[in-house]
């Protein structure tokens, strides 16, 4: 496990300095290993520029993640690559990103529970999946069925919002069976999306997904759900509110996905209603950066030394130095909250944001599965002495998630080819030079 570290505020990504308490570790030969795991339905996105008018045509909202049938993906297809307006095709998939961009960060295992085509032609969408995922990625898991895996077309405007067509292929056939109970049970958290619960009847995804809910609850593992799109959300906010409230530990999501569950336009609002129903929130919000939110024991909360900010919660960020613990683990909860602009204020030129909340994500879950690391391999430091949820604070996540985002945003791919530079000054150099 490569940890998080420790971040200068300037410096908003792990650096070179050693944990004084990590130091113990290294009289213990065999540190314990920690991971996460994730269920994803198996995709590779076919990307392409495309304008308005294709998007009507096809009848995709813009943002959306549209399902489309094989008589759809066949014209799509064609079209895109008569013209040839494909640019890239790589392994995609909201939790497959997720779990890949865990492994480069942490590099170390993750486990990846889906589909995959058991007979796998060299070049083919299952080979080019298989060839994009960190070799970290543990890929036994996968269930092995007849068909090809899903296709994703992404569909990129001129203002650089992504748009999702979906060519299902066998990506929903995963099945409860091949939800492995020992590896969700000893894991750091359980990571999910909301697509996973779309699937037709028939088709076991969504029952594997609860299969792998219930085996978490039961070893109180967290729980961690992203939203995918706003549109998916909102065709029933209650029934989201409800799934949250019942099996959600942690709850990532855009501000427009923040807005379609809760009604709250204002992202830092929006996070804290969602607050009601789970523990943590992360909320991006594009240009406007990423807001944490959580909870924190009165007697636990550590005060900023950065100012206090605006916002429609005056002086939000008062309590932001504090680590996220769950609530049932306060005597007396707060509620505390970060917030960060862009890292550098974004990269010179964004192509498109494809990935940049997932890439968010898989930041927070490392810093959380170091926690779980640290925890069973130096068991006596002070850092546990309350249960923590992760290992750093809310303002250090929200800097971490807001450098990966940014990198996801600078190598213009949703899977990291690269961790991030261990040393911040040649990026400063570059951002200075401009
Ligand atoms: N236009 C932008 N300028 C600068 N940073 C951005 C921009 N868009 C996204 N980001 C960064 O990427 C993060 C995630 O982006 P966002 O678009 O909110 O995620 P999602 O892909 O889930 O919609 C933001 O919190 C921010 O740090
Ligand atoms: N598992 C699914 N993943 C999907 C679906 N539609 C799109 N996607 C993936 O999302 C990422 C980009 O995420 P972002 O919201 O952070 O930009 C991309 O790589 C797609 O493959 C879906 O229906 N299911």
């Amino acid at each position: 496990m490569k940890f998080p570290g420790q971040r200068k505020s300037k410096h908003y990504f792990p650096v070179n300095h050693r944990d004084p308490l990590l130091a113990q570790l290294t009289h213990q030969p065999q540190a314990q290993a920690s991971y996460v795991c994730g269920i994803d339905q198996t995709l590779v996105d076919i990307e392409a520029k495309v304008e308005a008018e294709l998007l009507e045509r096809y009848g995709l909202p813009k943002g959306n993640s549209t399902l489309i049938n094989d008589e759809q993906a066949h014209a799509l297809y064609t079209e895109l690559k008569s013209n040839n307006m494909i640019s890239d095709e790589f392994a995609g998939g909201t939790i497959g990103n997720t779990v890949h961009n865990y492994s480069i960060l942490a590099d170390d295992r993750s486990v990846l529970f889906g589909v995959m085509s058991q007979n796998i032609m060299v070049g083919s969408y299952a080979y080019r999946y298989l060839c994009n995922t960190s070799s970290k990625v543990d890929l036994n898991y996968l269930q092995p069925v007849d068909g090809p895996i899903g296709r994703c077309f992404t569909l990129i405007s001129d203002d650089g919002e992504r748009t999702f067509a979906i060519s299902k292929g066998s990506m929903d056939k995963l099945t409860p069976e091949f939800i492995n109970k020992d590896v969700v049970q000893n894991s750091a958290a359980l990571v999910l999306t909301a697509y996973l619960m779309r699937a037709a009847e028939g088709d076991g995804m969504t029952s594997a997904a609860m299969k792998a809910i219930e085996y978490a609850k039961e070893a109180d593992v967290p729980v961690v759900l992203t939203l995918g799109t706003r549109f998916l959300i909102q065709e029933d906010p209650k029934w989201w509110q409800k799934f949250i409230k019942e099996h959600v530990t942690i709850l990532a999501m855009n501000e427009d996905e923040g807005e379609a569950l809760t009604g709250q336009v204002d992202p830092l609002l929006a996070s804290e209603a969602a607050l009601e129903w789970c523990d943590m929130v992360l909320t991006t919000a594009g240009p406007i950066g990423l807001y944490t939110a959580g909870y924190v024991d009165d007697s636990a909360k550590r005060q900023t030394s950065h100012p206090l900010l605006p916002g429609a919660i005056p002086e939000f960020n008062r309590y932001e130095f504090s680590r996220p613990m769950l609530k049932a683990d306060c005597d007396e909860p707060i509620k505390v909250y970060a917030h960060i602009s862009p890292y550098m204020g974004g990269p010179e030129l964004i192509r498109n944001t494809n990935g940049a909340g997932d890439g968010a994500l898989s930041a927070l879950l490392h810093d959380l599965s170091a926690n779980v690391f640290h925890k069973v391999n130096v068991p006596g430091s002070s850092k546990h002495k309350r249960e923590g949820l992760c290992y750093s604070s809310f303002s250090q996540i929200c800097k971490y998630a807001n450098r990966v985002a940014y990198e996801v945003l600078a190598q213009h791919s949703p899977r990291l080819s690269r961790a991030l530079p261990e040393r911040e000054d040649s990026l400063e150099e570059s951002y200075w030079e401009r």
